[in-house]
């Protein structure tokens, strides 16, 4: 049988994919790896049929090796005769937990089929919350700023786990950024948040990020000219 890696989308019921919506309608446990997760998964499963796993939320590579060992076992033996689900928050091969429950079970259960529907990821609908657009052309990177670390180097940047704003802005400030962040989006817990002042947010929230983008740099595409040049609208 068959494991599927679903994607929820931001947190926004309606944001999880008709695809991903089907296999949660269609498998026999959906396990899920935090609290949010379980919430959204919630909105479309019974309780009855979410599974019970342990994640501990952690740096240490023993622990995290002994629980993604439990937790693949316990996955596995379920799937021997049933389909599964595995959700995670936007798309399961983003940052997520479901790279480690993937690469665990193919060390041990080789045999068992793994299958991913794709998420929208914080990444895009953060794009949208921003109404900014990634232009043909251009670059953007992901990177992790937690901790108030701040990555610098590529021109624009979308920064996940910012959960020291005030310091990652600083930083980020002073290497030539400017810098917007944004806050439970498209989320039902909590308020949705987008701000250019990181002392608006500077209590500690996992579920923040951040967009940076080189002072400076110019817009290449060919419509961009209508904004600035004389020709009339209709
Ligand atoms: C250790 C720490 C370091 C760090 O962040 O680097 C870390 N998470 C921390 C905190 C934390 N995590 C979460 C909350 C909110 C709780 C709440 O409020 O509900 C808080 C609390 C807080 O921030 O206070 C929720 C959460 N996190 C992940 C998912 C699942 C998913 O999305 O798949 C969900 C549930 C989402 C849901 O609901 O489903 C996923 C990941 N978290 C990881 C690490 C990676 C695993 C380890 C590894 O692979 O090495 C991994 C896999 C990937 C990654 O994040 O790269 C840091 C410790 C604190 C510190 O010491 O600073
Ligand atoms: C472990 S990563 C998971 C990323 C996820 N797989 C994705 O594709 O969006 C968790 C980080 O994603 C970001 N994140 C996820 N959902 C978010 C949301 N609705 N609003 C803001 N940030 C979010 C936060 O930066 C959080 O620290």
């Amino acid at each position: 049988m068959t494991v599927y890696g679903v994607g929820l989308g931001p947190g926004d019921p309606k944001l999880v994919t008709v695809k991903g919506r089907d296999i949660l309608d269609s498998v026999t446990t959906v396990y899920s790896p935090g609290r949010l997760s379980r919430t959204v998964a919630r909105q479309h499963v019974p309780s009855s049929r979410i599974g019970d796993l342990d994640f501990p939320m952690t740096r240490d590579p023993d622990k995290l090796r002994r629980a993604w060992k439990d937790a693949a076992n316990a996955v596995a033996e379920k799937a021997m005769s049933d389909d599964v689900a595995f959700v995670t928050l936007g798309d399961p091969n983003v940052y997520s937990t479901f790279g480690h429950l993937r690469r665990t079970l193919s060390a041990f259960h080789p045999a068992i089929s793994v299958e991913v529907i794709p998420g929208v990821s914080a990444m895009t609908a953060f794009a949208t919350a921003l109404d900014i657009e990634i232009e043909s052309g251009t670059g953007l990177s992901l990177r992790e700023a937690a901790n108030g670390s701040a990555p610098t180097g590529p021109d624009r940047m979308i920064l996940f786990k910012v959960t020291d704003a005030v310091e990652t802005h600083e930083k980020l400030t002073a290497a030539g950024y400017n810098v917007q962040f944004g806050r439970r989006l498209f989320m039902e817990q909590g308020e949705t948040m987008i701000t250019t002042d990181p002392t608006e947010i500077a209590e500690r929230d996992y579920y923040t990020l951040a967009y940076a983008e080189r002072e400076g740099i110019e817009q290449t595409v060919p419509t961009a000219a209508f904004n600035t040049s004389s020709e009339e609208s209709v």
